[in-house]
């Protein structure tokens, strides 16, 4: 069943690695099988093998299936340490006797930043995302430093809003996400014996190491350098889209300088058809910070890929839901998904599609990572788009831009249709600049019907 690239990842002793995967390569489950083998052949004690990622679904996903490998018995794949980054670490202090508070929810920490900033009169609900948002860079960096950016009147705002929000916190005794990676990593600095103390580590594995932030790829390499451990990445510096809490694909992109790890690429996509991985080569091909790869696809049938346009909204929906109707009709055993960028995009158009379209999964491009479907539709793909609140503007935040989009593209097996309206919001837009880099022609007429 495994390619002799995969196969080559998987039987190697543990050992600085680098995986560059190509979406729908199968980098999880070759991950995964790289693990089992090195239980197998007792290569490492279950209990001082560590497996990171990003999401609970993400890690659910690993143990599942660690836990399915029958080369592998249920003790040791219980013993390995699977979880995401903060859980482990959260775990990992607590087991230290290092003193934890329990992570606000979401609620609870946007409630006390709304408090703090109508304290500086900024009252706009949008603010609390970006407040939460910039707070969270400016806490991922390492080392740490004075906060920056934004135009300089709001950053005195959202500066001392952050003062204000840390003194709240500290009030009612509690952490934020972002508190973990940084406790762990003044701890490992200052305290290293602490946490040598309560866990062994002989190796660590990275799945999605694309999404990894400054504090927590210093918290990868000061582990590699505490323990004398190899560690063993994947990841696809084409799929980094959680700038916003600071990740960035430049970790992924100098892993294997600066850890001395050997490159290996996953570069078949088993999920995608030719022309929606033709379409997807030729979008992300305009990203200038990224790892050159070629992917090819493992299916030769054509795929669609079509872009079609409607007068606004409303038409959109209906449209999205008359084309979904007959793909539904025609392939009753395909799975599918509509995507936008935003949440409020989706909940317009579920509004008017929502008899229509049962048992259809609405995404944002965020959260359909690491999905697929047979067949996608990709709404309010226009720029500007009037739902964001920050458009992009640099290089570097079209190029975030680009790889969102290209991860939803990559998510559809077999047809992708997207959706150019002409007005969103009551504003005139353009189709997005995408849509052109991937070669793709403006479909004016019937969008539903032929694809
Ligand atoms: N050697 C193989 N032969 C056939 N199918 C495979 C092989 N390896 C992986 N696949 C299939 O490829 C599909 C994609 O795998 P998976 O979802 O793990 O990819 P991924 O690399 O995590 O993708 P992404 O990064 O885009 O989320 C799955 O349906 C998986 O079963």
């Amino acid at each position: 069943m495994w390619t002799d690239e995969q196969r080559a990842i998987i039987d190697r002793a543990p050992a600085p690695t680098v995986v560059f995967a190509a979406p729908g390569s199968g980098k999880t489950s070759v991950l995964m099988a790289h693990v089992a083998m090195q239980l197998a052949h007792r290569r490492v004690a279950p209990a001082e093998l560590m497996a990171v990622t990003f999401t609970r679904q993400a890690a659910l996903e690993m143990r599942r299936r660690l836990g399915r490998d029958r080369r592998v018995s249920d003790s040791q794949a219980e013993s390995v340490r699977i979880g995401t980054f903060h859980a482990l670490l959260f775990r990992w202090l607590a087991k230290a006797g290092i003193p934890v508070s329990i992570p606000l929810q979401g609620d609870e920490q946007r409630a006390l930043a709304r408090t703090a900033l109508a304290r500086e009169g900024l009252r706009d609900p949008r603010q609390v995302r970006e407040f939460l948002s910039w707070m969270s860079r400016m806490k991922s960096r390492w080392p740490p430093a004075r906060p920056e950016g934004r135009g300089p009147r709001e950053m005195r705002a959202f500066t001392r809003a952050g003062r204000t929000y840390e003194g709240a916190k500290t009030r009612v005794g509690r952490w934020d996400f972002d508190d973990i990676p940084v406790t762990f990593a003044r701890v490992l600095e200052e305290h290293p014996s602490l946490l040598t103390r309560s866990e062994q580590l002989a190796y660590l594995v990275v799945d999605e190491f694309q999404d990894t932030n400054p504090v927590e790829w210093h918290v990868v390499q000061a582990l590699a350098r505490t323990y004398h451990c190899p560690v063993f990445v994947v990841g696809d510096d084409d799929q980094a889209i959680y700038g916003f809490r600071g990740a960035s694909p430049r970790w992924l992109l100098e892993f294997g300088g600066v850890m001395g790890a050997d490159a290996h690429w996953l570069s078949t996509n088993f999920r995608s058809d030719a022309g929606i991985v033709a379409c997807a080569e030729r979008l992300i091909g305009h990203n200038r910070m990224r790892m050159p790869k070629r992917v090819r696809p493992a299916r030769s049938d054509p795929g669609t890929v079509r872009a079609c346009t409607a007068a606004d909204e409303a038409e959109e929906a209906r449209q999205v839901a008359a084309w979904l109707e007959d793909l539904r009709r025609r392939h009753p055993s395909w799975q599918f998904a509509v995507m936008a960028r935003t949440r409020v995009q989706l909940l317009h158009a579920w509004r008017v599609c929502r008899e229509k379209a049962g048992g259809v999964e609405w995404r944002t491009f965020h959260d359909g990572k690491g999905r697929e479907w047979d067949a996608v539709a990709i709404l309010g793909a226009v720029e500007p788009n009037p739902y964001l609140a920050n458009q992009p503007e640099t290089t570097w935040q079209w190029e975030e831009e680009r790889r969102l989009f290209y991860v939803a593209l990559t998510r559809a097996r077999h047809v992708c249709g997207i959706w150019t309206p002409v007005r969103v919001s009551r504003q005139a837009v353009r189709p997005i600049r995408f849509v052109h880099e991937m070669g793709c022609e403006l479909d004016v007429e019937s969008p539903g019907s032929e694809v």
